[in-house]
């Protein structure tokens, strides 16, 4: 009897690649092989570190539409943003993983049913608006001003410099100040403390690949008996925000950071928002707001550095609004189009977060570009499949040009700009992470020169659900007069 087991186990094996390749709804879209019955080519691309350059080459090949699991459908059309992201749908269920360490710590961003989003998002909306976010400047200006300090002893000593490092510890001690009005220490220290930075990526690639085996995490490193005994990667940040919070509750009367308001709204709504659920949001705002941070910052230099009369250009046009202060105001760095040009094209070029934003097609039904998708069926829009998108973003669309953002068409592109993704779930740390880039990139321009040690060498970077480019040494010169 027991000699027909792996028989059965082939046979029913065999009905669900067939059932799934052949008998779904999404059959007959194109798409690479593993994907028509399985998740395994996503998981390997995450793996490989390359499934926005995949995707993107996929829909090059096939088209607006792509299967790339056997339930999901990447799409690059000019629909997509507005049906998909702008539209109240369910998230697909790998956002659950993004509750950390586990799942008794929920957020807006682990949330599935817009309603439950909705609510959680309200409590978090105080702290996240611009008109709170900008009484941080000041402990903005002065992170900058320590990063700015670094630079120079660099620039004295001649010794090769990491920006990746470098970008994420300013972004990590900006965050640290805004949140919680304690800098991680990163920047003073000059290195990974606790190894949280190398840790985080590991984090990265694993919460990546966990969303496709949610019940497997739930019973290991998601697990509340594991993760009570801080085994997940990143311990350091987990704790430093930890202590933060419990010091918090036993000194109320601090700056109004992000944290005091948040907890404020939890003593005037317990029921709506719980303890863990404030720390969830404490940890999902750290957790979100330095890797794509430093992947901007990054990516602004990067492309300046090889575009060199558009620093020019950026360089020239602080000249003549003749910005001396130590460190450029966020107002004044607003008034800088050219500057805002390039930021911004530093975004389409590399989008933070390169992966597939997926939503579940409702009961309804849904037609995008006269096509129909059953109820059920994930769409995703990756952010890098549509910014290199020909279509949407010209026959340059994969060449650096800021200028692009200054053209009479920019409304239309402007549309199919998805750095921050779109609609109700798009970033609610937007107003922070423009806060610091504003400045920051607006005061080092002006400040410093970077040259890559090696010219002709490109970054690397893995594609997870967040990327942050590295491996692409540089000397730095002081401009300071
Ligand atoms: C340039 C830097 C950043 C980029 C490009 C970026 C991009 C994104 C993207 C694409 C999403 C996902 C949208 C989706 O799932 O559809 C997101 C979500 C989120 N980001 Fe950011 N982000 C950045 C910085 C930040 C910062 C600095 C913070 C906080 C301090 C932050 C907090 C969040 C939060 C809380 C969410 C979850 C939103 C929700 O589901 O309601 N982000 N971000």
């Amino acid at each position: 009897m027991l000699y027909f087991l792996p028989l059965v186990g082939a046979a029913v094996v065999l009905g669900i690649v067939i059932r799934r390749r052949y008998l779904s709804s999404i059959s007959d879209l194109p798409g690479p092989f593993l994907a028509s019955f399985s998740v395994a080519w996503q998981l390997w691309r995450i793996v490989k570190g390359d499934i926005d350059r995949q995707c993107s080459k996929l829909h090059e090949k096939y088209g607006p539409f792509v299967r790339i699991s056997h339930e999901e459908v990447s799409l690059c059309h000019p629909d997509a943003i507005r049906q998909i992201l702008l539209n109240p749908l369910h998230k697909s269920d790998w956002y659950s993983v993004v509750a950390l360490p586990d799942q008794r710590f929920q957020t807006p961003m682990s949330t599935l049913d817009p309603r439950t989003h909705a609510q959680r998002s309200k409590n978090l909306a105080a702290g996240f608006a611009m008109s709170h976010v900008i009484k941080s400047e000041p402990y903005v200006d002065d992170a900058i001003r320590l990063l700015k300090k670094r630079l120079v002893e660099f620039s004295i000593s001649k010794s090769e410099i990491h920006l990746d490092h470098w970008f994420n510890y300013l972004a990590f001690d900006i965050l640290g100040e805004i949140v919680f009005s304690r800098a991680f220490g990163f920047l003073e220290a000059g290195k990974d403390l606790g190894g949280s930075i190398a840790n985080s990526k590991v984090l990265s690639l694993y919460v990546t690949l966990a969303g496709f085996f949610q019940g497997i995490h739930r019973l290991t490193l998601g697990n509340p008996i594991i993760s009570d005994r801080k085994l997940m990667p990143s311990q350091h940040i987990f704790d430093t925000t930890l202590r933060a919070i419990d010091s918090r509750q036993k000194n109320p009367q601090v700056r109004k950071d992000i944290l005091s308001l948040w907890m404020k709204q939890r003593a005037e709504n317990p029921d709506k928002f719980s303890e863990k659920e404030l720390y969830g949001c404490v940890n999902m705002t750290v957790g979100a707001g330095a890797d794509t941070v430093s992947a901007s910052f990054q990516s602004f230099f990067y492309h300046l550095i090889r575009s060199p009369h558009h620093l020019a250009r950026v360089r020239k046009e602080i000249a003549d609004a003749n910005l001396i202060d130590e460190v450029i105001s966020y107002a004044d760095a607003t008034n800088l189009p050219f500057l805002q040009a390039c930021i911004k094209e530093a975004w389409r070029m590399f989008p933070p977060v390169p992966f597939a934003l997926a939503r579940v097609v409702p009961a309804s039904g849904l037609t995008i570009g006269g096509r129909y998708f059953a109820p059920g069926t994930k769409l995703s829009v990756n952010p890098h499949v549509i910014h290199y998108s020909r279509e949407l973003f010209g026959e340059d669309a994969a060449v650096y040009n800021p200028e692009r953002w200054l053209a009479p068409n920019v409304k239309e592109i402007d549309r199919q700009f998805v750095a921050f993704g779109a609609g109700f779930n798009s970033c609610q740390g937007r107003n922070i992470a423009q806060l610091e880039i504003y400045k920051a990139t607006a005061t080092i321009v002006r400040d410093f020169d970077f040259k890559q040690v090696d010219p002709k060498q490109d970054w690397k970077y893995d594609a997870y659900f967040t990327a942050t480019p590295y491996g692409w040494p540089c000397t730095v010169e002081s401009l300071k007069r």
